[in-house]
Formats: structure tokens, sequence, C-alpha cells
């Protein structure tokens, strides 16, 4: 048996497991810990890479209290790094400057790299990212904005939607590239995606467009956000950047991004919290149908996944605007932990190589 050990640090939290793997993309999850990190303590530390001896004190808490003393491979989260294919990338001297340098975004998963590298030092075996957050298939009419200057980006939850796209076609017996697929993580940030033949070749960008999620805005109408931006209502660019996509959508109009806490206020006769969630669930609907037009049409199914997908109400609603453009799969949750396992674990079996950064 093999072990893996994988790391995801969140903005609250970090997220450690270890997996025995016996057979390429099997894995078995032995222990894991979610480790809860108050906004106070976060703030001692200036950036976000100043966090990584912090964050990796819990890892090695974690090993110990498990009486790890072996492991075939490390896997941390893939960040916002520079664009790349699809896949599994060793961490080599380029991508830990890139991340220590907060070159590409400061986002708490830069360190998932950071701490994965250092673990598989110390114990003398191989790590690894796959499909980070910047993950870029687009084909050449996605780039496209409308303005010169500016191009659309592929930023988006591509480790826990190539995930859930490869166990649909294992569960139908059909490999990822004879499948069309419209793939929606819903989650805080909520990303869609046409998926062609196993290529994600567009994406709405979780933190610039598409639908209003739980934390964030989506796309905003250009020249009010414009305005909002000269009206000295805000200090800073990061100021707003920061409620654009930490504070906005459900969070903002609700005072909650919480889906059960909505659902109930929605069982107990809240009109408002009704009204506002549909319109979130319209918002997914016609994305949903804008990725099946980037297939035109040709669309196999359509899989719901994030922890959104969870949530009833918002499944059933989305699902009425949706089923008629191919069968709606709902595979809630996030298996990022799981996905990025099974990245090491199919490394070390030999089924996948690793690119390189
Ligand atoms: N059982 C559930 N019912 C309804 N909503 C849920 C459930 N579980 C999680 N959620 C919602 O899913 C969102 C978080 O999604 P998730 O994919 O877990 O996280 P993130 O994308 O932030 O990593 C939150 O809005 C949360 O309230
Ligand atoms: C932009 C897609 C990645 C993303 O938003 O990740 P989180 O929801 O984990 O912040």
């Amino acid at each position: 048996m093999k072990k893996i050990l994988v790391v995801n640090p969140g903005s609250t939290s970090t997220k450690v497991a270890l997996y025995e793997s016996g057979k390429a993309g099997n894995v078995k999850e032995i222990a894991s810990r979610s480790i809860t990190h108050s906004r106070a303590e976060l703030d001692n530390f200036e950036t976000t890479a100043a966090q990584e001896a912090y964050r990796a004190d819990t890892v090695a808490q974690f090993l110990k209290e498990n009486n790890v003393n072996e492991l075939h491979c490390c896997a941390g989260r893939g960040a916002p790094v520079k664009a790349l294919d699809a896949g599994s990338y060793g961490i080599n001297d380029i991508m830990l400057n890139d991340l220590r340098t907060e070159k590409y975004s400061n986002h708490p998963s830069n360190l998932g790299a950071l701490i994965a590298h250092s673990v598989a030092e110390q114990f003398n075996c191989p790590s690894l990212i796959c499909d980070p957050v910047s993950v870029d298939q687009f084909e050449p009419y996605a780039r496209y904005s409308g303005l010169p200057g500016i191009n659309r980006r592929s930023r988006l939850h591509a480790l826990n939607i190539r995930a859930m796209a490869r166990h649909y076609g294992e569960s139908i017996g059909k490999p990822l590239d004879e499948l069309n697929l419209v793939v929606a993580h819903l989650g805080g940030g909520i990303s869609i995606v046409p998926m062609k033949k196993g290529r994600m070749i567009d994406t709405n960008d979780a933190n610039d467009g598409g639908p209003f999620s739980p934390q964030r805005a989506g796309t905003l109408p250009s020249t009010l956000l414009v305005k909002l931006c000269f009206s000295g209502e805000y200090g800073s660019a990061a100021e707003l950047n920061n409620v654009l996509t930490k504070n906005a959508g459900l969070l903002a109009y609700l005072g909650t991004d919480d889906g059960r806490e909505i659902e109930k206020r929605i069982s107990e006769g809240d009109a408002e919290a009704e009204e506002i969630y549909h319109a979130m669930t319209y918002q997914i609907g016609r994305e949903i149908g804008s990725a099946a037009a980037a297939l035109k049409g040709e669309v196999d199914a359509v899989i719901l996944t994030g922890g959104l997908s969870y949530a009833p109400l918002c499944t059933k609603w989305i699902t009425e605007y949706v089923d008629w453009i191919a069968p709606v799969v709902v595979k809630a949750g996030e298996h990022e932990l799981t996905a990025l396992a099974e990245a090491g674990s199919r490394y070390i079996f030999g089924t996948e190589e690793l690119k390189e950064y």
C-alpha cells in the first residue's frame, strides 16, 4: 500500500488528509483533519506566503498524531499560477518561487504546493499539484472580451470539475474524450464549464463574472461598475475587490452565504430569501445554457457539483431551467482532497506522468 498526503489550504482553514492506495487512481482515506484558523490568527501575517510555517505546523501535528513515518507522495492544491494545461505538475523551484513571491495571486491555496513540497523533502518522496485554478484550455473565441487589451481569463475550480467529470465518465463506462459535458461547480464561488471531449474550453471565471454566488458578485453591468469605482465609496481597488469576491452575492443580499440557512428561511415563508435565492439559480441556469451553446447543444450531461449541490431547492430550481439540455446529474460536495490523492496515486502507479512547470 502506498501512502499519500494531501494539503488544501483555504481562506479560513487548512485541510489535510492521509490516503492509502493499492491501484492507480484508487484511494482510501485513512485520516483527515480540517483545522480552522480565526481571522485574528491570520491577521498576524502580512502576506499569505508568511503563513507558511504556521500552517505547516498544523500539518506536522497531523502527521505526528497519526504516527506517519513513511509517505510515497505529497500533493498540494494548485493555486492560480501561470496559465497551463490540465494535469499534474511536479513542484519545482520555479513554481515555489512564483508562489512565495505571490507572482500570480495571494490566494491561500499558494501554500498548498509550498507545504506539500517541504513535507515531501522530509519524507524523501515526490510532490505535485494537480489541475490548478489557472488551468487554461480555452479555445480562441473564448478569449475575446469585446475590448482590445482586456482578455477573458481561465480561472476555475478545475480540480473538482475534472475529477467529477472523470467519475461520471467511469460511471457510464465512457472515457472523457468521448463526452461533451457542462459542469457547474457551485461553491462559495461558481465555475460553469463547457467541457468538450475532456477539455474545458470556456468558463465564466468565478471571481470576474457569471452568476452571482453565495459570496461573489458575478457579472455586473460594466458602466455602473465604473461609476462605483469612481464614486469615492471605496478607498482602494483591493477594498472593492474584496467586496466583489468575498462579501457580495447571497451574503450581501441576505446576510448569510449558508445554503442550509437560506433554504430553512424559505421553508418558513421568507419571501425575500426565496426571490434572491431563485434569482441565483436563474443566473446559474442561464450560464449553463450559455455553456451548452458553446458546445453547439451537443451535451451528454449537465453535472452539478460543489457544496451548494447538497441544497435540494437549489438543484431543483436549476434543473427546471436546464433539463431540456441533457440529463442533470448531481455530484454534491467538493472532492478536492480525494481528487489530489487520486492524482498522487495515478503518478505513483505510473498511469499519469508529471508535467514540468
Ligand atoms: N448540505 C448543504 N446544504 C446547503 N448548502 C450547503 C451544504 N453544504 C455546503 N453548502 C453551501 O455550499 C457553499 C460552499 O461550497 P463548497 O464547495 O463546500 O466550498 P468552496 O467552494 O467555498 O470551497 C456554501 O455556500 C455552503 O453554505
Ligand atoms: C476562480 C476559481 C477558484 C476559486 O474561486 O476558488 P475558491 O472558491 O476556493 O476561492
